[in-house]
């Protein structure tokens, strides 16, 4: 017979649970035989939850720690919905949303995540960040930073810069130049055995030992780059006390000028960490622990903390120790000016932040630290190549424009079937009157990507990464 989720928990880690939990634990325990909770966030950058919920017969019930985060019935339907492929809205664990809600983001932030692939923290705080300063994400692994570059590029975010870099190489180079940072850490993931119960094999290979190791080596390169008068948020989705309140002491220890502070936001079940865990100082109580037997969603850590200082308002301006290779431009490159004319977009470029990487044409965030040698997979919003002396705009470019930014716009209906067809990457037949040339193809106002016009048919360029499986 196969083993309940109960039965397969490690036992070393049962053995812990129980310990910590005492008279609390068979509760925990019973929270293995429920269900999990499905969640979904809006992209503010696109729709306010209040537009979608009308545009919509879902029934969506709110995560009560988030206002843009709903839960939904887990169906396929959702992932396979048009408006999700036009980045209207993210699919996320509801208890992983609490983290990017918790840091305050204002206007004009340079923000850091630290360990963001595959995105779902980084996609929140872009929308936070309202289109204005710098998102900054990235992820030591190359490849899932692959998903995140896509969630971001899906998203339409313009401002963000992915790098896939160690943060050992981060540190110095950025050194206090940061408003906000994010560590969402990597780590031995027991709030998550619901979910991914192969997540428990994992656990038995490196367990806490050696997660909190690992985190406490990010921490050391986050708290250097952070401002004075800066915040950060350190997460986990580990029930672990040496990864949790243990890491949190380390870093009061370590670095006195760092504080936890009270988390602002509200929501059901959330608890106070424990300081007597480890005999650390009170203020670890402001920490937010997520446990499933007090929430609707997984297991998650979540602390919000200020480095001592004074915000001197000089937003990103720092000591900032690369050179810079990628130079902006003196004027547009023709073949860009051409596309922008024959697609009618409205849209003013500052030519001193477009870069030409190659065939690559990319447009900067405003005041973009140079980023010398570090690695990195995209510098700004990608808009497209200059091939053969023409312009061939990107899936990322699209996905980032709203209708009143671009003349030409074939808008469908939800119903139109031949919106399933576009996401197949199939020819469209399209209305002979259309003049030849590039347009964006929309649902219901929300772009999902281009298609050339020649004489009544639409030749598809929706990236074929992307398209509908
Ligand atoms: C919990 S996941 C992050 C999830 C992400 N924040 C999100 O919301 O989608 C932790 C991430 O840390 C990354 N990681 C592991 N070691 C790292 C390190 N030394 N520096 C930076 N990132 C690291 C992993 O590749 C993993 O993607």
């Amino acid at each position: 017979m196969k083993k309940s989720l109960k039965e397969q928990l490690p036992e070393r880690f049962a053995e812990r649970m129980e310990r910590l939990l005492n008279d609390e634990y068979p509760v925990f325990l019973n929270s293995y035989d429920e269900n999990i909770y499905a969640g979904l966030r809006m992209n503010t950058l696109k729709i306010t939850p209040e537009e979608y919920l009308k545009m919509t017969d879902q029934a969506l019930e709110s995560v009560t720690w988030c206002p843009t985060g709903f839960y939904y019935n887990g169906s396929r339907e959702y992932s396979k919905n048009p408006l999700y492929h036009a980045g209207l809205y993210y699919i996320q664990e509801p208890s992983a949303m609490f983290p990017a809600q918790v840091l305050p983001v204002e206007a004009g932030d340079h923000i850091l995540d630290l360990c963001a692939a595959p995105g779902g923290k980084s996609t929140a705080l872009a929308a936070k960040l309202r289109g204005t300063g710098l998102l900054v994400s990235n992820d030591i692994s190359a490849s899932r930073a692959k998903a995140l570059l896509k969630n971001i590029e899906s998203s339409g975010i313009r401002n963000s810069i992915v790098l896939t870099e160690d943060p050992k190489h981060l540190a110095g180079p950025f050194e206090e130049y940061f408003d906000k940072i994010l560590i969402d850490a990597p780590c031995s993931g027991e709030g998550m055995f619901r979910k991914e119960p192969s997540m428990m094999r994992a656990w038995e290979k490196n367990g806490p030992d050696f997660f909190s190791k690992l985190q406490r080596e990010i921490v050391d390169c986050g708290v250097r780059m952070l401002k004075p008068g800066g915040m950060m948020v350190y997460s986990t989705c580990t029930f672990s006390v040496e990864e949790n309140e243990g890491t949190l002491k380390y870093i009061l220890d370590n670095y006195p000028e760092m504080h936890v502070i009270p988390i602002e936001q509200k929501g059901e079940g959330l608890m106070p960490a424990h300081p007597e865990w480890v005999d650390g100082p009170e203020e670890i109580r402001y920490a937010r622990r997520l446990w499933p037997h007090y929430v609707k969603g997984e297991g998650h850590f979540t602390a919000l903390l200020r480095k001592d200082g004074a915000e001197d308002g000089d937003k990103g301006l720092s000591k900032m120790r690369l050179s810079d290779e990628s130079k902006g431009m003196r004027e547009l490159p023709e073949e860009f000016v051409q596309f922008l004319k024959d697609g009618d977009i409205r849209l003013d470029f500052d030519p001193a932040r477009l870069i030409l990487q190659g065939d690559h044409l990319s447009y900067l965030p405003e005041n973009a630290p140079p980023l010398g040698k570090l690695r990195r997979m995209r510098t700004g919003w990608y808009l497209g190549d200059i091939k053969k002396k023409r312009f061939e705009p990107s899936g990322f470019f699209a996905r980032a424009l709203r209708p009143f930014e671009c003349g030409h716009w074939i808008d469908l209906e939800l119903s139109d079937a031949r919106v399933i067809k576009y996401l197949k990457c199939e020819t469209l037949e399209v209305s002979s009157e259309l003049p030849n040339g590039w347009y964006i193809v929309g649902v219901c106002g929300y772009s999902l990507g281009w298609g050339k016009v020649s004489g009544g048919t639409l030749k598809n360029k929706y990236p074929s990464g992307w398209r509908w499986q």
